[in-house]
């Protein structure tokens, strides 16, 4: 097998071709919306049990179509994307099964994923490939009115391969998360739902009691004190305006990883209370510092400009090995920016071909692939 074959870089090649959005909401709108400006895209259809919100974004310009039932919208699709609560995907799933064409992919956008998972494979029927999603993008907004084409432009996009996914499917989605100008990084989707407890669930719950204990002391105690509210307070309590149905059904399907954070976080501001209660400000000095430099150093949604590099890895044509490969990649936190698969002519091997940015992200990548037994060749493009 040859190095020296082109790039991973014929996106055109490889997208699907006609979307069907279930759940016309925030997400699915912005979903059709950044779709139909990929040209390779020939059809968006949508589909939302509330007409009212389906027709906001058919006039909105994110669906090509809009249709009655979610199944007539689903039919003669390639890739059908759930955009609806996580409560919903089971049935949602449910109610395309039957219009699912051998060989389309059945993915999602829910922001939990080991149970929502496990609905989708149980609802798709065979030679449909499930592979779960969660744009790391999003609102306190909801509904069709506040989408954006621009929403995913340089978001991680998260995608939960299992032993079951087929390497050309996970291509294709990868590809076209990249097409709408997100990054793609693969988790496990039980992993994804403890990772996403301390990123994205703690986040809103603190800024939720924050709100409410802000609330409760400008009503008890000085009724201008919300006027004082400066930049800081708005920055750290701007989620709190979110769906609370939203963030019920997210509580209510990640209860044991959000609790464990909650204890974690608890566990810090008593400790963080007791250096101030003792005037320790060596402590205290230390966790300002420390979360000084981790603010300053959290990754951007710029795309730098760092040299492109190629990991081409040989693997038998196995199942469970691109799930493997890309996600020991996503957990030393580096994007996938492209990929490729090539199949050796005499069957049963082949290789995945991974282009990194930057050449310190493509050693920490390559370190990963080779402690899990892989073969590794690294070049420069
Ligand atoms: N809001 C955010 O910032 C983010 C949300 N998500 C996830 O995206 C999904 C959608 O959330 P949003 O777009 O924010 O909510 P949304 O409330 O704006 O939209 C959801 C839409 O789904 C529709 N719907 C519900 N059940 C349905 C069904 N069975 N069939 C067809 N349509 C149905 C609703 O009518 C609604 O229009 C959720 O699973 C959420 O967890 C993911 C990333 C960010
Ligand atoms: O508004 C924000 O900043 C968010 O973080 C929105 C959000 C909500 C739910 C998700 O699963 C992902 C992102």
């Amino acid at each position: 097998m040859s190095v020296d074959t082109p790039p991973p870089s014929d996106h055109a090649a490889r997208l699907p071709r006609r979307v069907a959005l279930v759940g016309t909401g925030l997400i699915g709108t912005s979903l059709g919306l950044a779709l139909r400006r990929v040209s390779q895209i020939e059809r968006v259809t949508g589909y939302d049990a509330d007409a009212q919100r389906l027709a906001v974004a058919h006039e909105r310009g994110a669906l090509d179509a809009a249709a009655s039932t979610a199944e007539e919208a689903a039919r003669g699709a390639d890739l059908v994307v759930l955009a609806v609560p996580a409560s919903a995907v089971g049935r949602a799933a449910a109610s395309v099964a039957s219009a699912l064409p051998e060989g389309a992919i059945l993915t999602d956008v829910a922001s939990v994923k080991r149970r929502v998972v496990e609905q989708l494979q149980d609802a798709a029927p065979a030679g449909v490939h499930v592979i779960g999603g969660h744009p790391m993008a999003g609102s306190h907004e909801s509904g069709p009115e506040h989408g954006s084409a621009e929403l995913f432009v340089g978001a991680t996009y998260l995608l939960t391969p299992t032993t079951y996914t087929a390497p050309a499917a996970y291509q294709r989605l990868h590809a076209l998360a990249g097409a709408i100008g997100a990054r793609p990084l693969a988790v496990h989707p039980a992993r994804h739902d403890l990772l996403v407890a301390v990123v994205s669930h703690l986040p809103q719950l603190a800024a939720t009691t924050l709100m409410n204990l802000a609330t409760e002391r400008a009503q008890r105690e000085h009724a201008g004190l919300l006027l004082l509210a400066a930049g800081g307070f708005r920055d750290a309590t701007r989620v709190a305006a979110s769906d609370p149905d939203l963030w019920l059904e997210i509580c209510a399907e990640n209860r044991e990883a959000i609790t464990a954070v909650l204890d974690d976080y608890a566990e810090r501001i008593r400790e963080l209370r007791e250096s101030l209660a003792h005037e320790d400000s060596t402590a205290l000095r230390q966790v300002l510092e420390q979360a000084h430099a981790g603010r300053r150093g959290l990754p951007s949604k710029e795309v730098s400009r760092r040299p492109m590099v190629e990991l081409v890895v040989p693997i038998a044509d196995r199942p469970g090995t691109l799930s493997e490969v890309t996600t020991t990649v996503g957990a030393v936190g580096v994007n996938i920016e492209d990929m490729g698969i090539e199949h050796a002519a005499e069957g049963g091997r082949g290789a995945l071909r991974l282009a990194v940015s930057g050449t310190e992200e493509a050693h920490r990548a390559r370190d990963a692939i080779t402690a899990r037994g892989y073969e590794v060749v690294e070049r420069r493009l």
